[in-house]
């Protein structure tokens, strides 16, 4: 994925994680005003519910967790497919890596591996670099797959997460507390783009 065409949406629902965040609605909004691609990261119990939804609405990626889908994740990446969407899986800080591999490695993967560097639920929360590891696995396994991280990225975070393999970044105090928001992104674009040209 070109990271210049990149735009990220957080979506979260109350189940998996205790606060509520953005729904199908603010996404079918946010669509009538941008052709950005709308990354939709499902931090809910029942995936699967939400998928039509979210088609619906606009969004352009459609990432549920492996510890939702122990058994039905081949449904569900089919469906978000057949809806238009690209598929993603994540991963949270204690879930070992090798349990996404069969879903990369299946005739019908998911397209994307996020891995999370926080716990999720909330914002503000303190980098894990320890996580890292997870990401040089999935980037030596893997070298075209996209690797999002999301949990504390920030300037004094990216560099170890871009040349580690993540290219896809998930950044919310960095970027909404900053007084200069855009010098942020072009910061943390450039760690990436300057780091793929090392594998
Ligand atoms: O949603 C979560 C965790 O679930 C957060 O990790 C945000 O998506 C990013 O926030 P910062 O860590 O950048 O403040």
């Amino acid at each position: 994925m070109n990271v210049s065409e990149y735009c990220i949406l957080r979506d979260a629902y109350q189940h998996f994680v205790p606060n509520l965040t953005i729904g199908a609605p603010v996404i079918e909004s946010l669509r009538k005003h941008t052709k950005a691609y709308l990354d939709c990261h499902l931090m809910v119990t029942n995936p699967l519910d939400y998928v039509e939804p979210l088609a619906k609405a606009g969004a352009s990626g459609f990432t549920f967790h492996v510890e939702t889908t122990k058994d039905n994740w081949k449904e569900l990446v089919q469906s978000i497919k057949s809806q238009g969407m690209r598929a993603g899986v994540a991963l949270k800080p204690g879930t070992p890596i090798g349990e996404v591999y069969p879903l990369v490695e299946d005739e019908n993967p998911v397209e994307m591996v996020l891995v999370m560097t926080v716990e999720p639920g909330f914002g503000g929360q303190k980098f894990m670099p320890e996580m890292m590891d997870k990401v040089r696995i999935l980037r030596k396994k893997y070298p075209s797959l996209d690797i999002e991280v999301d949990g504390g990225l920030g300037p004094s975070t990216i560099d170890v997460a871009a040349s580690a393999g993540a290219n896809c970044i998930v950044a919310g105090s960095s970027v909404f507390g900053a007084p200069e928001p855009d010098q942020i992104i072009s910061l943390l674009r450039n760690s990436v783009e300057q780091a793929q040209q090392t594998y």
